[in-house]
């Protein structure tokens, strides 16, 4: 195993080209000597960011992976389902640093997002741990703006509703809901652009377009997005519950390092998860109840001081519309939280909305910052 020596896989994909961005920012290649791979590709030229290794890798060969010291992947989970328990069985001992699902609750495996769980990452380093998995991105985002109440013990229980982006669902949905407005807007602009039109006609023709709209518009989402939404996300558990909404208090308390296989008892966590046409930020109204009364003013400072990316919107509609907003948060690392308050129920219970950038903190920086934190061990 060849020390500096870090493999890329996935580096081409939506989360892999944010990551070389933000590698390529942050001057982390000149840490480590890269070797990229390809699942389509191999033998061809790698990327600009190469040194020495200046050929595409073969994504499935063992021997291949076996040099490398680190091996980032943001290729899917299916990619990881075929490719990791080999190289583990055939005793790589290497870091694997994952931004899939896949192997996020096994028991040896860490969620990592180091400016809330340093300290279950440090602990995790000290017992010999080589699995680093990037949490959900609704998580990481959620937690990077208000993980300073659970840290401070507040939180008796959450819940969450969000807003969800269509690059959660990867690039093709993207591309699939600006068709889809597109095609919403081909078949009403002739009336849009006589304002003598009738709103209830354009209504309706939208309407009628929106549920004609064929397969090949809907191939990803299944059904129209633009101008809708979609309250599902993820896999039916059968039992009501989304799997998207079974990682909000399963991943929650893992990385706070709470709940099976800790100490600490877990915080009850749920909601619903709902696909929105926004294009890469995920947003959430989030209730708490506190295990006290906490001024509205104590809360803020917390959230505050609590890591440099979360940052206080005051709740006023002006500081709302310009800042909290996916619009104002896209391509950003800031995680802006707003329209704090105290909720009708009572003193103990909190109102918050925070939004994130689901493939930069939900996606991409926190592999790239465990890459530091691995190379500085
Ligand atoms: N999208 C998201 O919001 C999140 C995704 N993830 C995880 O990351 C994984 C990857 O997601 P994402 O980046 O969206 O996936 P992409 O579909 O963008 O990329 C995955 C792979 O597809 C191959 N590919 C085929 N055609 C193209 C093309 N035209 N352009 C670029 N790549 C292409 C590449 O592999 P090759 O170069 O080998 O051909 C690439 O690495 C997900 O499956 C998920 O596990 C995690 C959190 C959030
Ligand atoms: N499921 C998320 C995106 C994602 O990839 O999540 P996960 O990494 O937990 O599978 C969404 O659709 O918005």
């Amino acid at each position: 195993m060849h020390n500096n020596l870090v493999g890329f896989v996935g580096w081409r994909g939506m989360v892999g080209s944010v990551l070389m961005e933000r590698m390529l920012e942050e001057q982390d290649f000149g840490r480590i000597e890269p070797l990229f791979f390809s699942t389509s590709n191999a033998g061809g030229k790698a990327p600009a960011q190469a040194r020495n290794e200046t050929t595409l890798q073969d994504a499935f060969s063992t021997d291949a992976l076996k040099r490398c010291a680190i091996i980032v992947t943001t290729q899917g989970g299916d990619y990881t389902q075929a490719v990791y328990p080999g190289l583990r069985a055939a005793g790589w001992k290497g870091h694997w640093i994952d931004a899939a699902s896949t192997l996020r609750m096994n028991r040896d495996a860490v969620i990592v997002l180091d400016p809330v769980n340093m300290p279950v990452i440090k602990n995790a380093l000290a017992r010999g741990a080589r699995d680093w998995i990037g949490g959900n991105c609704t998580v990481s985002c959620m937690l990077m703006g208000v993980g300073a109440l659970y840290k401070a013990g507040l939180v008796e229980w959450m819940c969450t509703h969000t807003y969800q982006a269509a690059s959660g669902g990867g690039a093709q949905h993207m591309r699939e809901l600006l068709t889809q407005y597109g095609t919403l807007n081909a078949e009403v602009k002739a009336l849009l652009d006589d304002p003598g039109s009738a709103i209830l006609e354009i209504d309706r023709r939208l309407s009628a377009k929106q549920r004609a709209l064929d397969g090949a518009e809907t191939t990803h989402f299944g059904v129209p997005l633009g101008g809708s939404l979609i309250p599902w996300i993820d896999k039916d558990l059968g039992n009501g519950v989304s799997r998207e909404e079974w990682k909000g208090m399963a991943e929650t308390n893992k990385i706070l390092g709470r709940g099976e296989g800790f100490d600490a008892p877990a915080v009850a966590v749920d909601g619903f998860c709902v696909r929105v046409g926004a294009m890469r930020c995920h947003s959430q109204a989030l209730t708490f109840k506190l295990k006290k009364n906490v001024p509205v003013a104590d809360v803020e400072a917390m959230i505050a001081a609590d890591n440099p990316w979360a940052r206080v919107v005051a709740n006023t509609r002006e500081a709302t519309l310009e800042a909290l907003t996916p619009v104002a948060v896209s391509g950003t690392l800031g995680i802006p939280v707003g329209r704090i308050r105290k909720l009708a129920m009572g003193p103990e219970y909190l109102g918050a909305f925070t939004i994130g950038d689901q493939l930069l903190w939900g996606a991409a920086e926190p592999l790239r910052r465990m890459l530091r934190i691995l190379l500085d061990a």
